[in-house]
């Protein structure tokens, strides 16, 4: 039987979500508010700041406004089934954890990766596990466990470290190698600039680098008796903007599904699919590096049809999962949940963020169930029409 994620609604009426955790946010906005309050400071703008004004960032969010699902009565959704497939793996939800490198640092241990694998074993929600994190890629994989994973590249100029490291991912058992395209500089972030809180933060999420072997091998002491040295070596290889020309190299570095994310354009889409790509990552990295663009969601539908069947992961802005529905209905294969799991991290460890991805889920299913859409492939752009008026 598929799970019944609208169950929650009847735990949480019994008691059960107050019987075992802190009582936690339900709606979005008390979960956001209660993050501020929990998170130090400078942890906070990092994590929900972004870039320039965070025009973007909110224009993600409210793209998902401006949609509307049309309900269909006496379809007799009883049974709803959320599960979709890629790359061979039955997932049983239709959503996933988005990498958040510093993520590590939102947990009160500081080991919130660690946490957050956690949370994807014990719901099936894979997790895309960031190059930048607190922990070890491999400890974070013993987390994950059975749970399916996805590693997420910055790729390192140094090619040597970046084999290094898929390779590690491989070894590791994760599935997919995800390489993100549009950091290879950090954008302009006002929070971060006025309290020039990021190298510090930086420094804590370097695990994946000062434990490579073939990172440590460049240095001339370990990073242990150097940090100093490892940083600035890091420094050195971190900012790598790849080319079109780099991906051949890339697609031979790994037999592993290979996805670009931050592709935004329905052209990028088109060549990644004509370059041997296994997926495309629609993503505006959820308003973070560039202000001043579109919202990701209204690229979406372009990108969906310029990748021509490749599988299209989708991110930014989403926060509800009536916002999971909608990007399902125009076309991605699966939906990323970005700031909302580490606000739930920050308030409850694993259990928070099993919350949050609860949560979202339930919504999601009972917003198919009401509607009448048992299945994800019932979700079709001709289910959305966009809203006329009203806010
Ligand atoms: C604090 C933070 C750190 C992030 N770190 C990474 C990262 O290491 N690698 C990456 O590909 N994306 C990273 N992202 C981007 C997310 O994967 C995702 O694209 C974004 O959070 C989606 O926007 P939303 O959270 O507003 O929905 C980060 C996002 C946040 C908020
Ligand atoms: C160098 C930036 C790494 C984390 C990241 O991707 C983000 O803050 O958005």
């Amino acid at each position: 039987m598929n799970p019944r994620f609208g169950d929650y609604q009847n735990d949480i009426y019994s008691g059960g979500l107050h019987g075992r955790v802190p009582p936690l946010p339900m709606a979005f906005a008390e979960l956001e508010a209660r993050a501020e309050a929990a998170l130090p400071p400078s942890i906070w703008s990092y994590v929900a700041g972004g870039a320039g004004d965070e025009h973007t960032q909110r224009a993600n969010v409210a793209a998902f406004r401006r949609w509307g699902l049309l309900p269909r009565m006496l379809a007799g959704a009883v049974e709803r089934d959320l599960h979709v497939d890629l790359y061979g793996m039955r997932l049983p939800t239709p959503i996933f954890l988005a990498p958040i490198g510093v993520v590590g640092l939102c947990a009160q241990d500081g080991h919130g990766d660690l946490a957050t694998a956690r949370a994807a074993a014990r719901t099936g929600v894979p997790m895309i596990a960031s190059t930048f994190s607190v922990d070890p890629l491999e400890d974070v994989a013993g987390e994950l466990a059975p749970a399916p994973g996805f590693f997420q590249l910055y790729t390192p100029a140094d090619r040597d470290v970046a084999e290094s490291l898929i390779h590690r991912a491989e070894a590791a058992g994760f599935r997919a190698l995800v390489v993100t395209l549009d950091t290879w500089v950090t954008g302009w972030r006002p929070r971060d600039l006025s309290t020039a809180n990021f190298p510090q933060l930086r420094g804590h999420c370097l695990a994946n680098y000062t434990t490579d072997p073939v990172f440590r091998s460049r240095l001339a002491h370990t990073p242990e008796d150097d940090p100093q040295a490892a940083t600035a070596y890091w420094a050195r290889i971190f900012g790598n903007p790849l080319t079109w020309d780099d991906l051949p190299w890339l697609r031979s570095t790994t037999d592993l599904p290979l996805l670009l994310k931050g592709i935004c354009h329905p052209d990028d889409a088109r060549r990644a699919a004509d370059a041997g790509i296994d997926g495309v990552y629609c993503s505006n990295h959820g308003g973070r590096q560039a202000n001043g663009g579109l919202p990701a969601l209204d690229v979406l539908p372009e990108v969906v049809e310029a990748a021509g069947g490749l599988p299209v992961l989708f991110d930014s802005g989403v926060r509800s999962g009536a916002d999971v529905v909608k990007a399902l209905a125009f076309g991605a294969t699966a939906v990323g949940i970005g700031r909302p799991y580490a606000y739930g991290l920050a308030l409850g460890g694993a259990d928070g963020i099993v919350h949050v991805l609860r949560t979202i889920l339930a919504e999601a299913d009972l917003i198919m169930a009401v509607d009448g859409y048992p299945t994800v492939a019932d979700l079709t752009p001709e289910t959305l029409r966009p809203v006329v008026s009203g806010s």
